[in-house]
């Protein structure tokens, strides 16, 4: 079943084209979305989102655009960036707020909280937590409406080895469920072990889709794959 598809997405920022004619089409397991930086990854993700709105183009989740999603966060989570949460509320509190907005059970909250391993932590201001502290509490909103599909963008920021470890278990444990997860990551180690596909892109070009044991068919390592079909645009103005 696919979840996530991509058609012809194309978005220009005046003379920078950020995404360039990529389609794909994305389904349950863990889906590895690899390439430099200014790639046009976080552009992808986030007209997947709906928070950018293409130049042209379709990118849908269940065959709608987010905005057309009847009940969006129970389809979709995501975790863009660790940032965007008020210093002096607690964990819980922000965790209850949008349980109340997207129409939630408040009992998700502490579900959550629990998945990532918060629950002593909840009633901190998030003022004092760490950027791993942080990181987990969007992992825990991006959970917070039991979505089909989970978008990433780079969830390993700030999170010390213990962290990695244990985010690379929740992710296998939640495409274990047959959910789709998509994860945008520079760590190619850490995606070598817990993705099931891979998408590369460099200068908004889509360079490989397919599954991850396809590239390292020829004895090639992730990273050396990688270094290869990312070459082209070395040097380039980033
Ligand atoms: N709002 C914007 N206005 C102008 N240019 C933008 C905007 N957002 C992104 N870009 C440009 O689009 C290109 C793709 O950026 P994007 O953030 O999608 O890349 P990325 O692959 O996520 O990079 P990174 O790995 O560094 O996070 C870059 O050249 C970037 O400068």
């Amino acid at each position: 079943m696919t979840e996530v598809s991509v058609r012809g997405l194309t978005k220009r920022f005046g003379a920078v084209t950020a995404v360039d004619d990529l389609s794909f089409d994305l389904g349950p397991g863990v889906t590895g979305f690899l390439g430099p930086n200014g790639a046009g990854k976080t552009t992808t993700l986030r007209m997947l989102l709906g928070l950018v709105r293409p130049t042209s183009g379709t990118a849908t989740v269940d065959g709608r655009p987010y905005a057309e999603l009847p009940r969006p966060r129970r389809v979709v989570g995501a975790l863009l960036e660790a940032s965007g949460f008020h210093p002096g509320r607690t964990a819980r509190d922000h965790l209850l707020i949008q349980a109340q907005l997207a129409g939630l059970p408040a009992a998700r909250t502490d579900a959550v909280l629990d998945e990532v391993g918060l629950s002593a932590d909840a009633g901190r201001r998030v003022s004092g937590y760490s950027l791993g502290m942080r990181q987990r509490l969007g992992l825990a909103s991006a959970l917070l409406g039991d979505p089909d599909v989970l978008i990433l963008d780079e969830p390993g920021n700030g999170l010390d080895p213990a962290g990695m470890a244990w985010l690379r278990t929740l992710l296998r444990q939640l495409a274990g469920q047959g959910r789709t997860v998509v994860v945008s990551s520079h760590i190619l180690a850490e995606v070598a072990q817990t993705a099931d596909r891979v998408l590369i892109v460099n200068g908004g070009v889509l360079r490989f889709a397919g599954p991850l044991a396809e590239l390292s068919a020829g004895g090639d390592t992730l990273e050396s794959a990688f270094l290869r079909l990312t070459a082209e645009l070395e040097g380039s103005s980033r």
